[in-house]
């Protein structure tokens, strides 16, 4: 059974940008448009507008992600991904996207989807100090532990271009 929504207090700073809706039952992002028509060269980025505030729950946030048709079809990726809006955030939620083709410039008209907003709980937690933190199995393992890349072992992995070979040998 699936939960109720939880409400969201919404101000739209653009009188004909359409309230964000879920696209599909399930979804778990609404699509965010930007009010600005904005054209990106190679490597360029922008910051754009997309006309809504919220007010969100204390005890949640809203994460600005990514659109992987924009990202696939166009090399539009956001610069922060994903994006922070905090609960006590007020302002228009901005997104900052980078076109990470290496030749083809991208436009976006006006009303144009950009990215999509996941809205979640977020848990607050309180530090406490120690000296020493208890064991673990993965200890300080990390940044390719299980198996990195060859190209993260240095010249004596043969390549010098990122690849995921070493990866693929594991399976
Ligand atoms: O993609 C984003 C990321 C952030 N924000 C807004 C909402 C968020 O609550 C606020 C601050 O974001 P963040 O904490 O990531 O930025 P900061 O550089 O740390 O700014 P600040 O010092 O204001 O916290 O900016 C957006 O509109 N879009
Ligand atoms: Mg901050």
């Amino acid at each position: 059974m699936s939960r109720a929504p939880v409400d969201v207090l919404l101000r739209r700073l653009d009188p004909d940008v359409p309230v964000p809706a879920y696209g599909h039952p399930g979804d778990a992002g609404t699509d965010l448009v930007t009010t600005e028509a904005a054209e990106l060269g190679p490597g360029e980025r922008a910051v754009l507008p997309t006309g809504i505030a919220v007010a969100l729950p204390d005890g949640y946030a809203a994460f600005v992600h990514p659109r992987s048709g924009l990202a696939a079809r166009c090399g539009v990726a956001l610069v922060n991904a994903p994006g922070t809006v905090d609960a006590g955030y007020r302002g228009e939620i901005k997104v900052i996207v980078v076109n990470l083709d290496p030749r083809e410039s991208v436009r976006f008209e006006r009303f144009d989807r950009i990215a999509q907003l996941v809205v979640q709980q977020v848990e607050k937690v309180r530090f406490h100090e120690v000296a020493e933190l208890p064991g673990s199995a993965r200890a300080g393992g990390g940044f390719g532990s299980t198996g990195g890349h060859a190209a993260m072992d240095g010249p004596a992995g043969g390549h010098e271009y990122a690849s995921v070979a070493s990866d693929r040998e594991g399976q």
